[in-house]
């Protein structure tokens, strides 16, 4: 199980300046969509620059042209670039042949997917490195998470890895844990906080002791 620090409101030093704080907790850094908008992919470019031994996933959320938004995410240093499930299987396909030659992965973003469970399993054979469930903002805001969807795509899912993302805090993450995701993304749950630090290490150890078990 790994755990990805997502940053979605930094510009791109204070991206720095926070992974700087946690780099050594966390095992994959997510350029949040918010910031490829204000910054482009130059952020992601600056972070893999800055933080060599981090994989930097770049929040491109690709809709459509997969295969070329994936070559121009590679080329900037991108090693997971995500695609949202809700596109065609010709977009993912295409993202999934682009990836392969430059040895980057995909992560499929399930959200505002309504048949998780049917989506799930055609993306399961299409390819893809991660199936990721994942409540966004809006809906976190109506006090929905992704917990049972994360059940779902666990029960379903049998080549990809599994991810879950969405207002997942230090006091939720146990119960995310014992669904078993191959990856947990938190964002505002350790860049809200204060000592970021703090809680970044404790999420690692209950990370990397559901590992152990
Ligand atoms: O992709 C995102 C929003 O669309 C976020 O990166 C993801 O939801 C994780 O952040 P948080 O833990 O703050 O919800």
């Amino acid at each position: 199980m790994k755990l990805q620090l997502a940053l979605d409101l930094v510009n791109i030093e204070e991206a720095k300046q926070v992974v700087s704080e946690v780099q050594e907790f966390i095992d994959i850094v997510e350029i949040g969509t918010p910031v490829v908008i204000n910054e482009g992919l130059r952020a992601v470019k600056e972070v893999k620059e800055a933080f060599p031994d981090l994989t930097v996933l770049a929040d491109l959320k690709v809709m459509d042209a997969g295969g070329y938004e994936v070559l121009k995410a590679s080329e900037a240093g991108a090693g997971i670039v995500t695609i949202l499930g809700a596109t065609d299987d010709a977009t993912i396909k295409g993202a999934v042949e682009e990836a392969k030659k430059h040895g980057t992965k995909i992560l499929v973003d399930m959200i505002n997917v309504k048949d998780i469970e049917q989506r799930a399993k055609e993306i399961d054979g299409l390819g893809v490195d991660y199936i990721c469930v994942h409540t966004g903002y809006d809906l976190q805001a109506e006090g929905e998470n992704s917990f049972e969807q994360l059940r779902t795509i666990k029960r379903v899912v049998s080549n990809a890895k599994t991810a879950v993302a969405g207002g997942i805090k230090l006091e939720t993450l146990p119960e995310v844990i014992a669904a078993g995701p191959d990856l947990v993304i938190v964002g505002g749950g350790i860049t809200g906080k204060d000592d970021k630090k703090a809680v970044a290490s404790e999420m690692q150890r209950l990370v990397k002791e559901a590992t152990l078990v």
